[in-house]
């Protein structure tokens, strides 16, 4: 079975974070693994506490399991700050990772700041360069490229070329958050595809940029290329959303069990 890593931070209502990646290994059928970056007290209204763990500590989860267990695929979600970043930098490169996708987790769809400011710089540093594959939604793909106003299909074309002066991974732009619109743009060495989707009238997006990054981290560990990987990420994040779930009075999240339970 193909053994996949996720370093993030745990969400106690399940809907995002290490549990939504460990959920969506699951329904990828393959093996999934945590490594947690800090404990967010959250529900689908918000984030009310959040404890960081320490740099070592994320250091010894990380050198627990690459010491004794073949990794063929990481997730990197929700970082809190930078000697975190630097300490996953640095232990990425020890042990050669691959098929890395990096989700550049800033704040949560509820508005709550999940990495810290001065942080932004040692993500940009030091962990884009890392990564196969990383997937800003409009907001974080704006914050990256210094406050380029990211609104429209047309600014994201154009935020590609920005991306591509600042990183040669491949870059996926989410467009959750455009007005109308729920399509997603690829920009990969020199060539861009567009993933298309219907907008789905729902509240019940927490968890969903965790989700199409952990499903994109398990279909490459699955061996599918990178373009292969986000068409069939993208389809289950849709089916997902489309089945999402009413649990609590705010933001609900994603179905991951609705391809087994109909
Ligand atoms: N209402 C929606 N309908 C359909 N797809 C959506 C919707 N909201 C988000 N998505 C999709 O979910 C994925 C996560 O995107 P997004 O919400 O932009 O990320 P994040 O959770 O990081 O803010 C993307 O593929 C996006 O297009
Ligand atoms: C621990 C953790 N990690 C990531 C997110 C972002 O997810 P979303 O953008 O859907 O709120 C979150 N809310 N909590």
């Amino acid at each position: 079975m193909k053994k996949v890593l996720t370093i993030a931070g745990s969400d106690s209502s399940g809907g995002a974070g290490i549990q939504a990646d460990l959920k969506t290994f699951c329904a990828h059928k393959v093996y999934g693994m945590s490594i947690i970056t800090a404990v967010t007290a959250q529900n689908t209204l918000g984030v009310s506490h959040i404890e960081t763990l320490s740099s070592l500590s994320v250091r010894k989860q990380i050198e627990a399991v690459a010491e004794d267990i073949d990794i063929d695929a990481v997730k990197i979600g929700m970082l809190s700050n930078a000697e975190i970043i630097l300490t996953v930098a640095e232990l990425i490169k020890r042990y050669k990772f691959k098929n890395i996708v990096l989700d550049p987790v800033m704040i949560s769809t509820t508005g709550f700041d999940l990495l810290e400011k001065d942080a932004k710089e040692a993500l940009i540093q030091e962990l884009l360069p890392l990564a196969d594959v990383i997937t800003p939604n409009l907001h974080e793909a704006s914050a990256i490229l210094d406050g380029l106003e990211i609104k429209s299909k047309d600014d994201m074309e154009k935020s590609v070329h920005a991306f591509r002066k600042l990183t040669s991974s491949a870059v996926l732009i989410k467009g959750g958050h455009l007005v109308d619109d729920a399509a997603d743009l690829l920009a990969y060495e020199d060539k861009f595809r567009w993933y298309d989707a219907p907008k789905i009238n729902t509240n019940n997006t927490h968890g969903t940029g965790c989700t199409l990054s952990s499903a994109i981290a398990s279909n490459l560990a699955l061996g599918l290329s990178v373009e292969q990987a986000v068409f069939d990420a993208k389809e289950y994040i849709t089916g997902a959303i489309r089945n999402s779930l009413d649990i609590g009075s705010g933001n609900g999240p994603t179905n991951h069990l609705y391809r087994l339970i109909r």
